[in-house]
């Protein structure tokens, strides 16, 4: 990994971007674990009301920053300089130990450049830390797509000093072909590193370096020249979703366990109804018969595998049991938010849920349902790594129990 330049004592900061699901955490938490890690400081910005990241990111110590809840690129001035104030601050007055790199992860919808602007342009933060390059990962399977939608996926893309090309394992030769083809105009000169599970030694992405400006690509060089004007002027530059690109950020909570084959199925019709528009639903769940929560992860129609923790993460002082699931989507109707919450407010018991499944085999949801997970029972349980389900019940008593 670069070291700090020893002419320059500001500290370095890497951003990492990409469009939402590109799998920016996954790549973290394999990041943290890395003895060059030692010494960084992680920003993590979540986009929706209710922060799942963080509690799926390995703790390194003090040193990680929730940035509050909204945007890093809507909020350059707020958070991000306050996070960054912070963290100067508890260095100066030696209450955490020594930093020797900041890594910003942004929320999958952020715009790079007025991130950029404010590790540059901000007078306090660019006293202190410097930029020293900007990471954005590409899905392969689903990149080509995403960038010709979304102008936030093309501006990562644009302002890239690396651009990680992730879930190979998923993507056939043909969609790799057809993203290279996209980002031979975006970004002509990143270098490109395939990526599968986040695995990836630090040293080949930190320390990547500035663009040397006249590699710019056109669109990027008029994006920079929007920031330098800005800059000029000292405003943050707008960014593009700020601009009014209509995405929807609910949360649906649930107050009580629920059935997991009634749930899978539910969420498998919500996504194969509302598709694309649904660009990333994420959420720990309270199942009926586990102990500890289910990470459950879609990004567009995939669903991922899900990831059982053991044990809540505290929010706060408290643990708070529920389930939560975090839904981002564009040009998503109010009709369909009311659906979506309906549907997810009114489970099908296990029974029904096999009988849809029988019928749609197809779910974007199969792998959910091929987990093995407790099924629907109150007093099944889980101990010592041991399911434990006391009842077996007769075919008709187990419709009258799901019937109630
Ligand atoms: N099969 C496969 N799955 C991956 C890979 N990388 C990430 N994933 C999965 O993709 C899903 C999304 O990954 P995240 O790391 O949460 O993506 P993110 O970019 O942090 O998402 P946002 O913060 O919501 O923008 C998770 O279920 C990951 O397990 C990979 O290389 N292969």
């Amino acid at each position: 990994m670069a070291e700090r330049d020893t002419t320059d004592p500001r500290i370095p900061v890497t951003v990492l971007t990409g469009f939402l699901g590109a799998g920016k955490t996954t790549l973290l938490n394999r990041l943290v674990s890395h003895p060059d890690m030692t010494g960084t400081a992680l920003l993590i910005n979540e986009f929706g009301a209710v922060g799942i990241d963080h509690h799926l990111v390995e703790r390194i110590g003090e040193t990680m920053v929730l940035l509050d809840s909204g945007c890093v690129c809507c909020t350059v001035r707020g958070d991000l300089v306050e996070a960054l104030e912070q963290l100067h601050g508890k260095l100066a007055r030696q209450q955490i130990p020594p930093v020797r790199r900041v890594v910003i992860e942004t929320t999958g919808l952020a715009d790079p450049v007025p991130v950029l602007w404010t590790l540059m342009e901000q007078r306090f933060v660019a006293a202190r830390f410097r930029c020293d390059g900007v990471v954005t990962l590409v899905d392969t399977g689903l990149g080509a797509e995403q960038l010709d939608r979304h102008e936030e996926a093309r501006r990562q893309v644009g302002m890239a000093d690396r651009i990680l090309l992730t879930k190979a394992d998923l993507s056939d030769r043909s969609a790799r072909e057809r993203l290279d083809a996209r980002l031979d105009v975006l970004n002509p000169s990143a270098p490109r590193l395939a990526v599968t599970h986040g695995e990836v030694e630090p040293r080949r992405i930190l320390g990547a370096g500035l663009y040397a400006p006249g590699s710019l690509p056109e669109e990027v060089a008029r994006w920079v020249a929007e920031t330098e004007a800005a800059a000029r002027d000292n405003i943050a530059p707008p960014s593009v979703h700020a601009e009014g690109a209509p995405s929807v950020s609910f949360t649906c909570f649930f107050g009580r366990q629920v059935p997991w084959r009634g749930f899978s199925v539910a969420m498998g019709e919500i996504l194969a109804e509302y598709g694309s528009r649904l660009l990333r639903v994420k959420g720990l769940m309270n199942v009926a018969g586990l102990s500890g929560p289910v990470v459950l992860q879609c990004v567009e129609r995939v669903a991922y595998p899900p990831v059982r923790l053991p044990r809540w993460p505290a929010d706060g002082t408290r643990f708070d049991m529920r389930g939560r699931l975090v839904f981002i989507g564009r040009d998503l109707p109010e009709a369909a938010v009311d659906d979506i919450r309906r549907r997810l407010a009114d489970l099908p018991g296990d029974t029904a849920a096999l009988r849809a499944v029988a019928k749609a085999p197809l779910l974007p949801t199969r792998c959910w349902l091929a987990t093995r997970m407790p099924t629907q029972s109150q007093s099944a349980f889980e101990t010592g790594g041991w399911h434990i389900n006391p009842l077996r019940l007769g075919a008709a008593t187990r419709q009258a129990a799901e019937a109630s």
